[in-house]
């Protein structure tokens, strides 16, 4: 069993309900990993998925080894038949065959490079792992998906949403950053609702900012920020770099920062973002300091949606 999208999961609500179980006890199923190894790569930096993954491998016994690709290790090589006479020193091909042979799970974060948009889409990095690989992987952010983030995104909703609405409505919002992001994280969330039953969702975003029309399918846009907050339970605040003129920014009017005005057009909304958030640029202080955003909690709940991953999986090998 792998875990690269969310779409691994077969019943959202039912992994839901046991990753809050988990968190009622955590050290539960502490003899589950002894003796087992996760590694973890990194070709990207991270504060809460490095820590709440190692966290979650140790409340289930597990030995970690965490291994930087940003300034140790090789640089690698994905394609097949390359003659490898410039950057890259070793081939994707022997990396994954060696780690698997340390690592009874392999967890890794790589980024979008965000200058070929086909390689970006076809998942290069993990698509090597996966294919050379002889042990499970983990998805910790690759190049369009961050399923851990979306499942611990699910965990807080049902923990926050209010018990007396039948549908609360969630709104992904798009905000200004100054850099050029990947949109991993609102592809996730995107195929995260796309599986939840009762909630309504909307995303917005400045025209021009459309996601991958095969990832949004049939999801409702609305271009109109203050429209698309008015009711909703729900602000789910990301920005993401231009998907058709592929990784530039080509917006940054600070119109669509999230402040208290904009919250007050909701129907006293959480306000959610995954973290790390640009202050004042993604979002006022006043809003992410407010007693409705939930980003710590959400954080937390990062832990308890690794540790549901690593726990299936150790169950199977
Ligand atoms: N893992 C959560 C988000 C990671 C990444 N954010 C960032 O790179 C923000 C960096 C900055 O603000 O400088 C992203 O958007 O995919
Ligand atoms: N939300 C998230 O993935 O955070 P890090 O990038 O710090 O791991």
């Amino acid at each position: 069993m792998n875990y690269i999208s969310i779409k691994d999961i077969n019943s959202l609500s039912k992994w839901v309900r046991q990753a809050i179980k988990i968190k009622k006890n955590p050290l539960k199923n502490q003899s589950l990993g002894k003796n087992k190894t996760l590694g973890m790569l990194f070709f990207n930096p991270s504060l809460r998925t490095r820590l709440s993954t190692q966290k979650a491998a140790l409340n289930l016994g597990m030995n970690v080894m965490v291994m930087n690709f940003t300034n140790e290790g090789w640089t690698l090589e994905f394609e097949d038949g390359a003659v490898m006479n410039s950057g890259a020193s070793e081939h994707i091909k022997e990396a994954a065959e060696v780690v698997s042979q340390y690592c009874d799970i392999i967890a890794i974060r790589a980024f979008a490079g965000l200058v070929d948009k086909e390689k970006d889409y076809q998942e290069t990095v993990i698509s090597g792992f996966l294919k050379y690989a002889t042990v499970p992987i983990v998805n910790m952010e690759s190049a369009i998906r961050h399923p851990l983030q979306s499942l611990a995104d699910a965990i807080t909703m049902e923990e926050f949403k209010p018990r007396h609405k039948d549908k609360p409505k969630v709104v992904l919002s798009w905000a200004p950053h100054p850099k050029a992001l990947p949109q991993a994280v609102a592809n996730s969330f995107v195929e995260m609702m796309q599986m939840q039953k009762d909630m309504d969702f909307v995303i917005t975003h400045p025209e021009g900012y459309e996601l991958s029309p095969e990832i949004t399918k049939d999801c409702t846009i609305e271009y109109d920020q203050n429209k698309a907050f008015e009711n909703a339970d729900f602000v789910y605040v990301k920005n993401w770099s231009n998907f058709n003129d592929y990784g530039k920014v080509t917006n940054s009017d600070p119109n669509w920062t999230v402040t208290a005005e904009k919250m007050a057009l909701t129907n006293n909304g959480k306000f959610m973002h995954c973290l790390p958030v640009r202050r004042n640029v993604i979002v006022s202080d006043e809003v992410l300091d407010g007693e409705n955003s939930i980003v710590i909690e959400q954080a937390n709940n990062r832990t308890y949606s690794a540790q549901l991953v690593l726990q299936k999986i150790l169950k199977k090998i």
